[in-house]
């Protein structure tokens, strides 16, 4: 079962700008990082998802078109900026949750209150930026919705905060295994430790979503037994090291990369798995190979 579906969203911003077409599934029961350079065109794409802006396209969540009031109370957004709940106190948006929100869970958001050390009486502009995102989170993730849109979560919350919202994310899919999030980061870690899935975007495209631990089996680093002419041009070289014995290189493509060298009776030494603080600015590079 798919929990978003989108088909040819295009958004023109400004002049200088053009979101898509992006086409993507999401599945249930997945958690999947959204990773872009800046500008790349993430938050666009996840306000276009929840129906902020009109534009080319359908987006479709729990089969429901977003402009559906069941799409809207199925899923739970905080998106990266939210001016619209500063002039409030927690308690009001909490007041107005309780009264007219079916999704509303009383116990979970005095949980996160707790678990937050929120004030319920502070103007939310009053409080720190880590704050404030606390409070969004604590109100969005009170409702009982099975699909998450998270616009850069963790960033300006303190360590405490970002292992809460971690262990926080784990029991929501514990609790609800056909539940999806998406979430935006431009922290490794956080991808390595929460994502099932990674999509890549690029200049407002996205690529097809990406099995974590695929890119350990394609992203490698190879050493070899002698250096080789052409290497550079082998199936999915990224970077080759010229310097130092033995030569290294590096690949998207481990597989293509080994028969290349195989056929040219090449001796591999040593081969090593990228981690994902190498793999991803690599998939976010315009560059092409380079030679270090
Ligand atoms: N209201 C707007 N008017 C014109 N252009 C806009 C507007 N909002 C965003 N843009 C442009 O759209 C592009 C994508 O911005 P967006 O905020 O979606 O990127 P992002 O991937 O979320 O970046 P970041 O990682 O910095 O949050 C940028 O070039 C930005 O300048």
């Amino acid at each position: 079962m798919q929990t978003l579906t989108c088909e040819n969203i295009v958004r023109k911003m400004g002049d200088d700008f053009t979101l898509g077409p992006i086409n993507l599934e999401i599945p249930a029961g997945t958690i999947t990082a959204l990773i872009g350079n800046n500008g790349a065109g993430k938050t666009t794409l996840f306000e276009a998802w929840s129906g902020d802006y009109p534009g080319e396209g359908e987006t479709n969540i729990l089969g429901y078109n977003i402009h559906d009031v069941k799409a809207k109370a199925a899923f739970s957004y905080v998106p990266q900026t939210f001016p619209e709940v500063l002039p409030f106190r927690l308690q009001q948006l909490r007041d107005l949750h309780a009264a007219h929100d079916d999704s509303w869970q009383e116990d979970r958001f005095q949980a996160f209150v707790r678990e937050f050390k929120l004030p319920l009486r502070k103007r939310i502009s009053k409080l720190s930026v880590g704050m404030q995102r606390k409070a969004v989170i604590a109100l969005q993730i009170s409702r009982d919705t099975s699909f998450l849109l998270l616009d850069e979560p963790f960033a300006g919350l303190d360590m405490e905060g970002q292992t809460q919202l971690e262990k926080i994310l784990i029991r929501k899919m514990e609790e609800d295994p056909d539940c999806s999030i998406v979430f935006a980061t431009h922290i490794a870690d956080e991808v390595q430790r929460l994502a099932d899935y990674i999509v890549i975007m690029k200049h407002g495209k996205t690529r097809e979503a990406i099995e974590k631990d695929i890119l350990a089996q394609q992203f490698k680093r190879i050493w070899l037994a002698n250096s080789v002419t052409g290497v550079e041009e082998a199936p999915g070289i990224q970077e080759v090291s010229v310097e130092g014995t033995p030569p290294q290189i590096l690949t998207s493509d481990a597989e293509a990369t080994e028969e290349w060298l195989a056929d040219r009776g090449v001796q591999i030494m040593k081969r090593e798995s990228l981690s994902l603080h190498e793999s991803l600015p690599l998939m976010l590079s315009d560059e092409e190979t380079r030679e270090v």
